[in-house]
């Protein structure tokens, strides 16, 4: 399999290439040159197969040429061996058509473990031999920093800088990875948001001086070994609900539009999904992107679904070059206009593509508590603001009676147990394994939001390239 960049003027790479390099060096993002397909034959034989059977036969196309289907078996077995549910994502119903897709059971209980510990081994293998040193740099709003802090610590040949928004993440979340003290991991506190802290990420891949120096890899969504495996429980829900003869709907909280860009590759592959439900907080630049085709950045309101406070949604990149015909320099074009403007159109052929796929809905504060209380009281299931923000939109989208609507259970809900004992009044236990996170020591720096600032302190620490 060969990867191409959106803005069509990076190298194309391999897979091992392309889960080394993170960012494009033209500033675009990387996709499979063409999407592989299953057959309804394939796709009906996923049926009773493990989480790790359905995780090789899915992603065996997009390692091909890299990895053995074997070499991939054998990396999925140590990766989800980690989770603690025998199913590692097991579907819960709430209703007759409402269904839970619980993406928690990981080692730092969000669904971003399920890809990075994947990733993190896939570092491991890709560099071992080697004398290459990654230098590792991420945005995190607050769980994929932990997930990739817990998949990387210790590990020889990379060093990870991790920049969060000061303040503007759970307790448990920062502490999650503020408490690893492993060497090789370097969190830092950034005065602004976590827009703030993508955009210096992206500005270090892009700056030529920087990037020379050290050999940067990306942990987040950007990186597209990141979806191939987020890609995988959704085939993994759907064939237990009646794929490939009945169509499922998802409803995916939402904020960079990676997890919910992996169900429009599901799709892609011949999945047959009724409906991908974007489901946003109030920071709500993709509803307004998909309703009314306004992508405009707003500022980022802090909220009790902090992961998902973005306004400016790195994947929705990956979706305009798909639906624009793969045109990389059109596509280089149009996101050239959002970063000089702030503000950007979707062309009609974008707008029409996305409709076919995508609904989307905005979820404030009332709703998201209701959503909350509606599955503690009604289903006994305690859910976090994400999941709570997922389910409010599920429920209230228009979709056939007969369609089972899941949606995405993104976070354990006692890594935001005071906004949900606001809302529920119980108060959600941390898993015993964790249990402790609070009487352990934090380590961290907390810098300015500038450019200088943060790559000063990267540069005194990280391992220059050869
Ligand atoms: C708990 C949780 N839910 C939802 C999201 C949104 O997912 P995405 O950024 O892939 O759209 C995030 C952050 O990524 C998250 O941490
Ligand atoms: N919500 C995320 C933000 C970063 O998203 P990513 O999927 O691009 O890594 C977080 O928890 O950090």
């Amino acid at each position: 399999m060969r990867y191409i960049s959106t803005r069509g003027a990076a190298p194309v790479l391999d897979f091992e290439q392309v889960t080394l390099a993170g960012l494009g060096n033209d500033g675009g993002l990387y996709l499979p040159e063409a999407w592989p397909s299953l057959s309804a034959e394939e796709i009906g034989g996923l049926r009773g197969l493990s989480y790790v059977d359905t995780a090789v036969a899915v992603m065996a196309p997009f390692v091909e040429g890299t990895l053995t289907r074997e070499e991939l078996r054998s990396l999925c077995v140590q990766a989800y061996g980690r989770f603690a549910h025998a199913a590692v994502t097991p579907l819960v119903q709430l209703d007759q058509r409402h269904w839970l897709l619980e993406l928690f059971h990981g080692p730092t209980l969000a669904f971003k473990d399920v890809a990075l510990q994947l990733l993190g081994l896939l570092f491991e293998r890709f560099l071992a031999g080697t004398d290459k040193h990654l230098t590792v740099v991420g945005a995190t709003s607050g769980d994929t920093g932990s997930a990739a802090i817990d998949a990387l610590a210790g590990r020889s040949g990379v060093d990870v800088f991790m920049l969060h928004p000061k303040g503007r993440v759970s307790d448990v979340q920062r502490r999650q990875m503020t408490t690893v003290l492993a060497p090789n991991i370097h969190n830092i506190a950034i005065e602004g948001s976590f827009d703030d802290a993508q955009a210096l990420v992206k500005a270090m891949f892009n700056d030529p001086g920087f990037s020379g120096k050290f050999a940067l890899s990306a942990v987040n969504s950007i990186n597209w070994a990141r979806l191939m495996a987020q890609v995988v429980y959704y085939f993994y829900a759907a064939v237990r609900l009646g794929a490939p003869e009945r169509p499922v709907a998802f409803s995916v909280p939402t904020g960079n539009f990676g997890d919910v860009f992996a169900g429009y590759v599901a799709a892609k592959m011949g999945l047959p999904v009724a409906k991908l439900v974007v489901a946003t907080n109030v920071n709500d630049i993709l509803h307004r992107a998909l309703s009314a085709g306004d992508y405009s950045q707003g500022t980022v309101v802090p909220t009790p679904s902090p992961s998902m406070d973005i306004q400016v949604s790195s994947n929705f990149e990956r979706l305009l070059f798909d639906l624009g015909g793969r045109d990389g320099a059109a596509t280089a074009e149009q996101m050239r206009g959002f970063e000089a403007t702030r503000a950007m159109r979707l062309t009609n052929a974008q707008r029409e593509g996305a409709s076919r796929l995508f609904a989307s809905d905005r979820i404030d504060l009332d709703d998201m508590a209701l959503a909350m209380r509606w599955a503690c009281d009604g289903a006994g299931q305690v859910i976090d603001p994400h999941t709570a923000i997922g389910l409010a939109a599920a429920r209230r989208a228009d979709l056939p009676m007969d369609v089972p609507i899941v949606t995405l259970a993104t976070a354990h809900p006692a890594k935001f147990g005071d906004a949900v004992e606001r809302a529920t009044g119980v108060r959600p236990a941390l898993p015993a394994r964790i249990g402790d996170l609070f009487d352990r020591e934090e380590r961290y720096a907390t810098l300015p939001g500038t450019f200088e600032a943060v790559t000063g302190y990267i540069a005194e620490r990280a391992v220059a390239r050869p």
